[in-house]
């Protein structure tokens, strides 16, 4: 598979400083200045994950897909174009821009830039959290996940799938279709919803305690209207997560506990069990949907669905070792 993971993500945005607040204060993301026009995030060893760039427009965004080296790049690039897709090669000044050896630019079917690109620079200064949270999941399995909504499922799913090699993990039909699709380990690095618009839905971050998640939770809880969906578990990814309002028209998940998956083989299914296992209450729905939504976690409280027991193991292996909380752990102490 040519692509490894989500290397990073940028948006336009005006509101830099409140992005820096909410970024911080709330996700616990470590803010980088980069002159007056961008805002930088980092997650963890690298120089910048989420950028929020005031030069380019609001709503606008991009996505930064990693591959292995010069010669998977490449690959790609000569795939994209036998396929029709018209490919950029950057320059160097933007790889720079990007903390990147080189990257590509190509858009989706439904109009977003996509970013191909190896080579992420390592900062040497140790992450250091906007607040004391105990750190991201990244490493092999990306920065999280980003989840479209789309115009029409279809070309965008025959470009991401047929293309760009996203594998299918498993999909929702009714009420509303949406699907999800994996490059590594995470379950989904990507999903698509069909809403009748293109744009940008969210962008899930995984954090590597609970607590954490419980914390963001907490200060979310103290502003009006910044939770837009409740705390709750998915039922595909098994993922406990709240989504919180950003400075901009997306949210972001903050998750913990996520499942791993084997892109070797597994199979895709359909989901008939409702989005989560219990919680996930979008609290903007009218009364009506909100009832509908209740009714199907209800059913799943009444089967005892639930997630397998997930070893704790399993969650933290991945941590780099440049989180002083995560060495801490690790000696013991
Ligand atoms: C179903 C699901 C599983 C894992 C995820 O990380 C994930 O974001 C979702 C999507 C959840 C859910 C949805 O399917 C449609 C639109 C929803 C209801 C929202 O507006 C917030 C949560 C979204
Ligand atoms: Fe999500």
């Amino acid at each position: 598979m040519a692509l490894l993971g989500l290397g990073y993500a940028g948006f336009g945005a005006d509101n830099l400083e409140d992005w820096r607040q909410f970024g911080t204060g709330l996700v616990g993301l470590q803010a980088v200045e980069r002159g007056n026009s961008l805002l930088a995030f980092r997650m963890d060893d690298r120089k910048q994950r989420i950028v929020i760039d005031r030069a380019m427009g609001e709503g606008t965004r991009f996505f930064g897909w990693e591959v292995a080296d010069a010669a998977a790049l490449d690959a790609l690039a000569a795939r994209l174009e036998a396929a029709g897709v018209h490919v950029v090669a950057e320059p160097q000044t933007l790889a720079d821009a990007r903390r990147v050896r080189r990257l590509i630019s190509f858009h989706d079917p439904a109009g977003n830039r996509l970013e191909a690109f190896y080579g992420a620079e390592i900062d040497d200064t140790p992450f250091v959290p906007g607040r004391s949270i105990s750190g991201f999941r990244t490493g092999p399995l990306g920065l999280g996940h980003a989840v479209l909504t789309v115009e029409n499922i279809e070309p965008v799913m025959a470009f991401y799938v047929g293309v760009l090699g996203f594998g299918l993990s498993d999909y929702i039909s009714k009420p509303f279709r949406a699907y999800f699709f994996h490059v590594n380990a995470r379950h989904h690095s990507l999903a698509l919803i069909e809403t009748g618009k293109n744009g940008m839905h969210h962008l899930m971050v995984e954090l590597f305690s609970l607590d954490d998640v419980g914390q963001c939770y907490d200060i979310a809880q103290t502003e009006e209207g910044r939770v837009s969906v409740t705390l709750g578990r998915h039922t595909n990814d098994f993922m406990t997560s709240f989504y919180a309002r950003t400075p901009s028209s997306f949210m972001i998940e903050c998750g913990w506990g996520g499942r791993e998956i084997d892109p070797a083989t597994w199979q895709p299914v359909e989901m008939h069990d409702g989005p989560s296992l219990w919680g996930h209450e979008r609290v903007w729905l009218p009364p009506e949907d909100r009832a509908v939504a209740r009714e199907m976690r209800l059913r799943a409280a009444a089967s005892g669905l639930r997630a397998p027991v997930q070893v704790m193991e399993g969650n933290y292996k991945l941590m780099s070792g440049t989180c002083a909380w995560w060495d801490g752990v690790k000696q013991g102490s």
